[in-house]
């Protein structure tokens, strides 16, 4: 049977190039760096320009489809992901590596229909590096296939997560608390790409035995996480129920023992959901 979706991933997918292109050019370019929830939380006009060439490319080819893009909520769209076929875009997830040069910079792109995920691509774009999955038919890098890692003792084991863009205190004091208890199971080490996408792709390569993190968003793992699943990896929320992409929290693992051993771990909080208009928050 034809696959309904392998046309809009095919797109998504030479999208995705192009983005990257535009963001490897803007490297060389001044930028001028601007702030939206922090004075840490960072957005560049690369970022607004890259989301608004990927919304108007797939428009012209799917006009009918919805969007859920990180700078259009920004600019206050809002984050509604209903049953119609909708494109999850970060245009540069990693945006402070980006103005740093820092070289883990994606272009992230999820697709759902019915609420569940049929493709995931993300362009790790200054490495060259394609990640793809379609739902039921694994995952890849830059064609070849991926496999988690297959280890089973979390102490012979990498943790990636990151310190978020929050300052606030208490915030900053859980997320240190966390990091303490994952640190000391002991763990071989723990990384941190500065890019959620990256860090779930690195699951799914096997590299990194899992990925935790709260404060992050929907654009932020959308694509990533149907790359960890189709990678053979499983999702989790930080406190061992179901993910939920909306809630910000994430826990994406080779398999649900070093998951679980994760959430027993965390010191978890609930950011404001990403579905929850600011003025409701
Ligand atoms: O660079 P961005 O898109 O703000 O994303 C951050 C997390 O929110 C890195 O993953
Ligand atoms: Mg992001
Ligand atoms: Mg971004």
């Amino acid at each position: 049977m034809a696959d309904l979706w392998q046309n809009a991933m095919d797109y998504a997918v030479a999208i995705a190039r192009k983005a990257g292109e535009v963001v490897r050019d803007a490297l060389r370019d001044d930028m001028k760096v601007m702030t939206k929830s922090s004075s840490v939380d960072l957005v560049t006009q690369t970022d607004q320009k890259v989301e608004q060439l990927i919304i108007q490319s797939v428009k012209e080819k799917f006009p009918t489809h919805r969007f859920i893009g990180e700078e259009s909520v920004a600019a206050g769209e809002a984050c509604d992901l209903t049953d119609s076929p909708t494109w999850i875009i970060d245009p540069i997830d990693g945006t402070t590596n980006f103005v740093h040069a820092f070289p883990f910079v994606a272009v992230s792109i999820g697709f759902s229909v019915n609420k569940q995920s049929e493709f995931g691509v993300v362009y790790s774009c200054l490495e060259d590096k394609m990640f793809t999955a379609r739902r039921g038919k694994g995952a890849f890098c830059n064609g070849e296939p991926l496999k988690v890692s297959d280890q089973e003792d979390i102490k012979q084991s990498i943790i990636a997560t990151e310190f978020g863009s929050s300052r606030e205190p208490e915030a900053v004091d859980k997320i240190f608390s966390s990091l303490r208890n994952i640190l000391c199971i002991p763990v071989h080490g723990v990384r941190g790409a500065g890019s959620a996408a990256i860090n779930m792709c690195l699951v799914a390569s096997g590299c990194v035995e899992a990925y935790y993190e709260i404060g992050i968003h929907i654009w932020d793992v959308a694509a990533g996480s149907l790359i960890v699943s189709e990678a053979g990896g499983v999702l989790m929320d930080v406190e061992g129920g179901v993910v939920d992409l909306m809630s910000r929290r994430i826990v994406a693992a080779n398999r649900r023992a070093i998951a679980e051993r994760i959430v027993k771990e965390i010191d978890s909080f609930s950011p404001p959901r990403d579905d929850t208009p600011p003025s409701k928050q």
